[in-house]
């Protein structure tokens, strides 16, 4: 049986988030500590765990059809590689940062300097861009310690909460991207497996779906149903049902995730009551 294979980091900041997604994908994988390989006993899928750095060239190969990755990876590797699905975690920025007792003005401030990263690419096109050189140093890790230890003026790295640059004494001056967990997949999938790529998509976006939404169910009396249906926008409309008690009725719908606070605030002053809100498994259009 042909399976599609996919790459995971094996470890870091990838690998949880990455396996918890096939897993609400009700993907079941046989997990071996130290295995480098394994398969699903569900779903016609082979698991490769490897270095997220190292990915993008397995997908350029075709040794892998897709993989979870950031995306900042395939940039600063420059692979023909295309996305099929963003996923919504480790989302972050790969930025310039400079000494916090730097007076930075503008990009311009950057030539000459030595710049210490782990994504020489990404800072080279984006200082050719603007006309500027500048000397990197390409270092694997803690790169945000370089300027204290007089190795570079500056740095390029990535920046989520910015604790580390705080932490640093540094201050970011230039985003240069913005990068989350990506679905990649090779140039060279086959047609066979690209049909397996589309059924695995489906499940994700219905999960991804899910992730971003809540189902609310609450009461109403019946003359504030108005109001109350007003401020929901639910899946096509909401569903109004008839409750025991003469006069009132539930109602449920879908919220999105970012808005449903407001929404219920909302709600409660056009006279909703009893409202639940409950996490959604799957959602599917
Ligand atoms: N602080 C952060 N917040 C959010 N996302 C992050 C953060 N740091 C890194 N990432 C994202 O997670 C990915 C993996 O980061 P991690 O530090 O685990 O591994 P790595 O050193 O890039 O890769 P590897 O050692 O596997 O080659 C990064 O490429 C980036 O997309
Ligand atoms: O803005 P923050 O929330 O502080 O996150 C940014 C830090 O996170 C990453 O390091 P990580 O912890 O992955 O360590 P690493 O350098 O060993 O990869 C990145 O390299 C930054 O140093
Ligand atoms: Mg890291």
């Amino acid at each position: 049986m042909t399976k599609i294979r996919i790459a995971i980091q094996k470890s870091g900041r990838l690998n949880e988030e990455s396996l918890q997604i096939l897993k609400d994908c009700g993907i079941s994988i046989d997990n071996g500590k130290d295995q480098l390989k394994a398969s699903s006993r569900n779903f016609p899928m082979e698991v490769f765990y490897l270095r997220n750095g190292d990915i993008p060239q397995y997908l350029r190969d075709g040794v892998v059809d897709i993989a979870i990755i950031g995306e900042n990876v395939l940039v600063e590797k420059g692979e023909d590689i295309s996305i099929a699905e963003k996923l919504g975690f480790s989302k972050c920025k790969v930025s310039l940062a400079v000494p916090k007792s730097f007076k930075y003005k503008s990009i311009q401030d950057f030539e000459g300097k030595r710049i210490a990263t782990s994504y020489p690419n990404t800072v080279n096109n984006y200082l050719k861009d603007k006309g500027i050189t500048a000397d990197l140093h390409i270092i694997s890790g803690s790169v945000e310690i370089a300027p204290n230890i007089g190795l570079a003026d500056a740095i390029c790295d990535i920046v989520s909460s910015g604790s580390t640059l705080f932490k640093n004494n540094l201050k970011e001056v230039e985003v240069m991207l913005t990068s989350e967990a990506v679905l990649a997949v090779s140039p060279k999938i086959s047609e066979e497996r690209r049909a397996l790529l589309e059924k695995l998509q489906f499940r994700i976006q219905s999960v991804l779906r899910a992730r971003g939404s809540k189902y609310v169910l609450l009461n109403a009396p019946n003359e504030k149903l108005e109001e109350v249906l007003s401020l929901l926008p639910g899946m096509r409309s909401p569903t109004v049902l008839p409750l025991a008690e003469k006069g009132w009725s539930s109602v449920h719908t879908v919220i999105n995730k970012d808005s449903f606070w407001e929404v219920i605030d909302e709600l409660k002053k056009a006279g909703a009551e009893g409202i639940l809100v409950c996490p959604i498994e799957k959602m599917v259009l």
